[in-house]
């Protein structure tokens, strides 16, 4: 099965393009104001605009409130909500009902109990991600940070899932052969600097997740 593959934090038009004709699945659109790759719903709306018809857009919460969402799913005509702060299973259940999409929930992790966590969104959400956990006052995503992959051998899960946390071209390859993700997501390694997508890089890593 093809790896999906969503490149997140999408700021700028050529980023969007390079995630575009690099055949990425996904833009992720970060809707967390203390992030470097926050977009306002004003830039949300051009970029999700651009992306109709061409890539899923996924817009990125971390524990926002209803009336923000509900803004940015208009603004960015969002495809996907991911959740990225401490939803419960209720929460998810309750903002996908309510917006009618897709809900993914990422799980930190730094052990195998956090894995385990994901059996409570059986009903609540659509797909998990896995990523790793951040340090206390960082930001809960996007940092380059990895987790043991081990964790992940073997996983077999009734719910869809992904993968997320220090990934890039150099070791997607090894990301995928020890975890078998059906989608992989990336952030910080297809940056220059933090926000700055690299187009070039962007390329290069979905070159890398695609290659035979
Ligand atoms: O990317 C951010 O700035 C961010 C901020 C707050 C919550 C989540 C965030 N990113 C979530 C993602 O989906 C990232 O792609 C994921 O954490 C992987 O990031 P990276 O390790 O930099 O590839």
């Amino acid at each position: 099965m093809t790896t999906r593959i969503k490149i997140c934090g999408i700021r700028e038009g050529d980023a969007l393009e390079a995630a575009i004709a690099a055949h990425a699945d996904y833009a992720g659109f970060v809707f967390y104001p203390p992030s470097p790759r926050a977009v306002n719903p004003r830039e949300a709306a051009v970029l999700g605009e651009r992306a109709l018809g061409r890539i899923q857009r996924v817009g990125l919460f971390v524990d926002a409130r209803d009336e923000d969402i509900g803004e940015a799913v208009e603004a960015a005509r969002l495809d996907v909500l991911q959740l990225h702060g401490q939803e419960t299973p209720a929460r998810a259940a309750a903002l996908g009902a309510r917006f009618g999409l897709p809900v993914w929930k990422a799980l930190p992790v730094a052990g195998l109990s956090d894995i385990q966590l994901a059996a409570a969104y059986r009903d609540a959400a659509d797909l998990i991600l896995f990523d790793a956990k951040t340090p206390k006052g960082a930001l809960p995503g996007g940092m380059g940070l990895r987790f043991d992959w081990s964790l992940l051998s073997g996983y077999v899960s009734p719910l869809a899932w992904g993968l997320a946390g220090g990934i890039g071209r150099d070791n997607v390859a090894e990301a995928l052969a020890m975890t078998g993700a059906p989608l992989v997501d990336v952030s910080s390694g297809v940056e220059s600097a933090p926000g700055i997508k690299d187009p070039t890089l962007i390329a290069a890593f979905c070159r890398a997740v695609r290659a035979p």
